[in-house]
């Protein structure tokens, strides 16, 4: 497959082995789908602005995101007779911004995520989709295969990642966005366009046996799609501190807990009062105890809340504000069945203000 590669972005400096894990990326795709030399796609890096803008005219959504996947509407393409010279598959946009926000943020890093997107557009591409569950799978595990080739699948990261820093949480799996609200396809002239919605595949698949309950609930459900003992041992102690929460009015317990880039964990509960508007939730009650102990913004990783709620726990307005001024990159939202979701701060209360709006 011929790849044409350009870089049309400053933000980022992109360094030379992640494009060429890139390319690898998407030839070990195109090696697993039989693809001719004679295939051809355009892979563009671009900066969130002109990404947001993209995502803007095709698909009628007004923000940046990761990846957009341009596919040759074959309809359109006459066919020669003999078939064309090159088969042009069409045109994979990545924001390389995003890939670093995200790479940070599941904790795996630029150059993997930057191929993880690369690879799951292509597959866009060729024409799989995550619209059900089902063709989710497929897709996932077409993923894996072609990530694996080039040794950065799930599973040899997760081997590297114990070997160099145990405690070191890989955040394997986002997909914040609703199963109904799953993404629409949108055609404007040749072009039709996907988005690609992060979602890894789930660590361990198979059941370990000696695994405790708690780990059991966490992979099991239906929208975690990893995890990992630093979520599990945030769930816990979120857990363990809502049995504190002082609700004598709403009944409603919640815990939470924040992780520091130190390692540290802090837990809240809620704690409500009699003049009701006085009440503080627990994602608060646990940012605010880690800045008691002098945690600044930007050294909280994550945070994890968790109450007994149908689906998961999903914070209020007042206390993604206070996320937006602590920083924090990660939020997991849970219930006390261990069903959880990830969000990045961006998605909860995006154009957040900040401090620098007034500074
Ligand atoms: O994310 C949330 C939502 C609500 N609450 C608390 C506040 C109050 O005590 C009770 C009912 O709103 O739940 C939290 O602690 N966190
Ligand atoms: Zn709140």
């Amino acid at each position: 497959m011929k790849i044409i590669f350009s870089d049309d972005q400053d933000e980022v400096k992109v360094p030379k082995e992640a494009v060429a894990l890139l390319k690898q990326g998407l030839q070990a795709v195109a090696k697993l789908h039989k693809l001719s030399a004679k295939t051809e796609v355009s892979v563009s890096l671009v900066n969130d602005e002109v990404i947001h803008v993209l995502n803007k005219d095709y698909r009628g959504i007004d923000r940046p995101t990761d990846v957009l996947s341009f596919a040759l509407d074959e309809a359109e393409e006459p066919q020669e007779i003999g078939g064309p010279e090159t088969h042009l598959l069409g045109d994979i946009i990545i924001s390389a911004e995003t890939a670093v926000r995200q790479g940070r943020e599941y904790g795996h890093g630029f150059n993997r995520e930057l191929v993880y997107l690369g690879v799951h557009s292509l597959l866009h591409l060729l024409g799989y989709d995550h619209m059900n569950k089902d063709d989710k799978a497929v897709m996932r595990e077409e993923e894996e295969k072609a990530l694996q080739m080039i040794h950065l699948s799930q599973a040899d990261l997760d081997r590297s990642e114990e070997k160099d820093d145990p405690d070191h949480f890989a955040l394997a799996v986002v997909d914040a966005e609703p199963e109904k609200k799953t993404e629409k396809t949108a055609k404007s002239g040749k072009h039709k366009v996907t988005s690609a919605k992060k979602i890894k595949p789930v660590k361990n698949r198979k059941k370990s046996d000696n695994n405790a309950k708690e780990g059991e609930k966490l992979m099991g459900r239906k929208d975690i799609k990893a995890t990992d003992k630093t979520i599990k041992k945030l769930f816990k102690k979120a857990l363990k501190t809502r049995e504190n929460a002082y609700v004598p009015f709403s009944k409603f317990k919640v815990g939470a807990a924040v992780l520091t880039k130190s390692g540290d964990i802090f837990t809240g509960c809620n704690v409500e009062n009699s003049s009701f508007g006085l009440t503080v939730c627990a994602e608060r009650v646990a940012m605010f105890n880690a800045a008691a102990a002098g945690v600044r913004p930007g050294e909280i990783t994550m945070l994890l809340v968790a109450a007994d709620t149908e689906d998961v726990t999903s914070p209020c307005g007042a206390c993604r504000q206070v996320m937006a001024e602590f920083e924090i990159p990660v939020i997991v939202m849970a219930n006390v069945r261990g069903d959880m979701k990830t969000v990045s701060l961006e998605e909860l209360l995006p154009f957040s203000f900040k401090a620098a709006d007034f500074a």
